[in-house]
């Protein structure tokens, strides 16, 4: 792979030129790489360009698979994803039972790194509560709807149902608050405990509606548009999140949360996430899964 390809203005121009003449972004991209284009070079190289030149839209209608010439089709009925109300420069945000901090957002992926989004009694709570239930973890097997243990998993795990103790009711509401998405679309929360050692391997959150059991899956609520990440405890050494996609590390500090979401179902959302191995002590997380309609 030659990572040295740069992304020259005239290489700019013509992506613009295909873009604003209604060409698929797929089949600009197939053009990039039949003229020798690595493809990871020029997606980015297409994205970059888009975002530039025509704004986010383009980058989304990219993500959908669909040409920049139809945003404003797009635009007239954008699909609602959960998100917080950021103001721009703004290091805090309001939420009607707490405030809390603003660390760190970016686009794409789109994910927010929040401080203090639990207070620390009500982490040691939730653990609590959790603790007595836990058992292996298993995952959602995308082949049948059912779920397995997995190796890829070796963290220990429970789910809460929804509302089922005011804890998690309160804890809800505040995520429904933060990212304007009601708490019946919401998952019951799921909280895992990772002994060290102990890991979840890169993934993505979304169901691959490719799947034979999709079906089942998707007809409990739809797709999941959105993650939020909540850390009960602070590991003594590792236990990060992990984005590989662009070598983002989110540090697991006690209360604070990070939030991502993926407009589609597609690896183009960057979103492929991991929980990097605990090198010493515990790690504990509780996981709120956003679905697109109510969940049940
Ligand atoms: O433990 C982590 O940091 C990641 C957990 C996760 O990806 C999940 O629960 O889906
Ligand atoms: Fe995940």
């Amino acid at each position: 792979m030659n990572v040295q390809q740069t992304i020259t203005p005239e290489l700019r121009a013509w992506i613009v030129a295909q873009a604003q003449a209604g060409c698929q972004p797929a089949d600009v991209l197939n053009a990039m790489r039949a003229s020798g284009w690595d493809e990871q070079v020029a997606m980015t190289a297409l994205e970059d360009t888009l975002e530039a030149h025509l704004g986010r839209p383009a980058v989304e209608a990219l993500q959908q698979g669909i040409s920049p010439g139809a945003v404003a089709a797009q635009l007239a009925q954008p699909q609602r994803l959960p998100e917080p109300a950021l103001e721009a420069g703004a290091t805090t945000l309001q939420l009607p039972d707490r405030e809390v901090q603003v660390l760190m957002q970016m686009a794409l992926p789109r994910v927010v790194v929040l401080g203090g989004f639990l207070s620390h009694e009500e982490c040691d709570a939730l653990v609590a509560l959790a603790n007595p239930r836990l058992s292996r973890s298993e995952t959602v097997v995308n082949a049948t709807g059912g779920s397995e243990v997995n190796s890829a998993r070796t963290s220990d795990g429970m789910f809460f149902g929804r509302g089922e103790h005011a804890l998690c009711a309160r804890i809800e509401q505040r995520i429904a608050d933060l990212l304007r998405w009601p708490v019946i679309n919401g998952e019951g929360l799921q909280v895992l405990r990772y002994r060290p050692g102990a890991q979840y391997l890169p993934h993505h959150d979304y169901f691959d509606p490719a799947q034979p059991g999709a079906p089942t899956i998707l007809s409990r609520g739809g797709q999941r548009l959105g993650t939020l990440l909540m850390y009960l405890n602070t590991p003594e050494r590792g236990g990060a999140t992990t984005f590989p996609d662009v070598g983002l590390e989110v540090a697991p500090i006690k209360g604070n949360a990070v939030f991502f979401s993926y407009s589609r179902p597609s690896p183009t959302t960057r979103t492929l996430h991991g929980g990097a191995p605990v090198l010493a002590g515990e790690k504990w997380v509780a996981t709120k899964w956003l679905r697109e309609g109510e969940f049940h």
